[in-house]
Order: structure tokens, then sequence, then C-alpha cells
């Protein structure tokens, strides 16, 4: 039972895995799969918003999905240039900000252009952060901050690193999701989710509906989050359990 849990998580992270098998489940191309992503991306936004949560940040293209089918990586590429393209009136009117976080230099001209593009179009909505990771990879995320901090001859700690981090204008994830119903982080916020509570679900991500939004947020709801404390700590002084 939980003591010190906000109610609702300010900060959600997913993993939005299982696109490729909700798609091969219906002989579709993998592909297909990764369209009804972008479809279940767009009704989590929202629901996001009506739930009150302030970031939701998701894991869209890892470091080590370029080893996939030369295929289904462009068919990746053009589906975020063709989605931005698309949907930024709609974020708009949502009150959306979109931040890339993720190695931009190795994308395309015309994947880059539409990213800058959009966090351009956005960057005054207010409503919801929603922070897309792709090309992106936790390990790329720390090794490019120390070699920013490096480059400035500033000293590596704790706080510089976060402040050299993609993930630098927003608090750390309060839960971290994960679809598609295997159990590993593969290479995402590895130094964001120290603390943050873990929660798996066996959906496949295009299936991933406000309805299973909530009971991840319910799951959180009961944790109690101690961040080194103890129980009985948290019961004296229930306010006190924020992370120093
Ligand atoms: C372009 C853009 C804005 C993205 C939104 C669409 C989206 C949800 C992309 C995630 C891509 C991806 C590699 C998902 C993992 O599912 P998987 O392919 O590993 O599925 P599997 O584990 O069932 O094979
Ligand atoms: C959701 C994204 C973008 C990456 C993690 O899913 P993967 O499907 O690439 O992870 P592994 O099963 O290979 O660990
Ligand atoms: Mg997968």
């Amino acid at each position: 039972m939980s003591t010190a849990s906000p109610a609702n998580p300010h900060h959600i992270a997913i993993v939005m895995d299982g696109n490729g098998r909700w798609a091969t489940r219906r002989f579709l191309p993998r592909l297909a799969g990764h369209k009804q992503g972008v479809e279940a991306l767009k009704r989590c936004a929202r629901d996001c918003v009506e739930r009150g949560v302030a970031v939701l940040t998701v894991f869209a293209f890892s470091s080590e999905n370029w080893n996939r089918p030369a295929e289904e990586v462009s068919g990746l590429m053009d589906l975020l240039a063709k989605a931005l393209a698309r949907e930024v009136p709609q974020l708009q009117k949502d009150g959306v900000r979109l931040h890339f976080v993720g190695e931009k230099s190795t994308l395309s001209e015309k994947v880059r252009a539409g990213l800058a593009q959009a966090e351009a179009a956005t960057a005054h909505n207010q409503r919801l952060v929603l922070n897309v990771c792709f090309n992106y990879g936790g390990r790329w995320d720390i090794a490019q901050a120390a070699s920013a901090l490096a480059a400035r001859g500033e000293p590596i700690t704790e706080a510089s690193l976060h402040t050299a981090m993609g993930l630098a204008h927003v608090p750390d994830p309060d839960l971290v999701i994960r679809t598609g119903g295997e159990m590993r982080i593969s290479n995402f916020l590895l130094w964001q989710c120290a603390y943050s509570e873990l929660y798996f679900s066996d959906r496949l991500w295009p299936d991933f509906d406000g309805a299973a939004l909530d009971q991840a947020i319910a799951a959180y709801g009961a944790r109690e989050r101690r961040f080194g404390k103890t129980s009985e700590q948290l019961l004296a002084s229930p306010t006190s359990s924020a992370c120093a």
C-alpha cells in the first residue's frame, strides 16, 4: 500500500514495443504495425493531457534499431517525416510541445529539417511536453553528455551530466511503461530511470489505450517510492519522499 506516492505521475516514459507482432498476427507487413503505433501515440498524448500528465517521453527508434532490415529502417524514417508534416497542426491545437532527443547528425537532411520545423512550430505550447527519443540510446546520451562537458573543460559531476543530457529540460520520469510483454529496458533512459517506477504491460503498443494507461497509473499510485529511505521514515513525514 502506498504511503508516499503522488496519485498521478508528472512524467511518464514509454517503450512503445510490440508494433511488429501486432502486424504479423494480422498477416500484415511490420510497417503496418508502426503506422498503427503512430495512431496509438496520438491517442496516448491526448490521454495524458486529459489525465494531467505534464511530460510524456516515448522511445520511437533506438541506436540499435539501425540493425533491422533496411526496408523497415527506411519505412520508419519515412513514417516519422510524414507524421510530422501531417500532425503538427493538431499538436498545436492540443497544446503539445514536441522535443526530439537522440543523435541527429546521422539522420537524413529531410528528417532533420522535419524535426527542427516541428520543434520550432510547437515551441510555445504548454499543455504537454512530448519528448520523442529517436536514434536514441541511454549509453549514447551519457557518452555525448560526458564528451560535451570534457570538450568545454567542465567537471563531470551528476549535476553537470544532468544538464548536458537529452532530458535536461524535464524532471526524471516518475513512471516508465514498457508495452509488448518484454521485461527489459533496451537502452532507454539509463541515467534518468534511476528511481522511476517500472511497469510492464502485455498489451502490444497499438492496443495500448486509455484503460491500459489508467491501469498503469493506478499501479503507480499503489507504489511506495522510498528513494533509499525506510517506510517508517515516510510514515513519520509523508511529504519528505522526494529524491534529494
Ligand atoms: C516514427 C514515429 C514517430 C514513431 C511512432 C511509431 C512507433 C510507435 C515507433 C516505434 C518503433 C519501434 C521500433 C517499436 C518497437 O516495436 P517492434 O517493432 O520492436 O515490435 P515487435 O517487438 O513486436 O517486433
Ligand atoms: C521501442 C523501441 C523504439 C526500442 C525498443 O524495442 P526493441 O524491440 O528494439 O527492443 P529489443 O526487443 O530488441 O530489446
Ligand atoms: Mg520489439
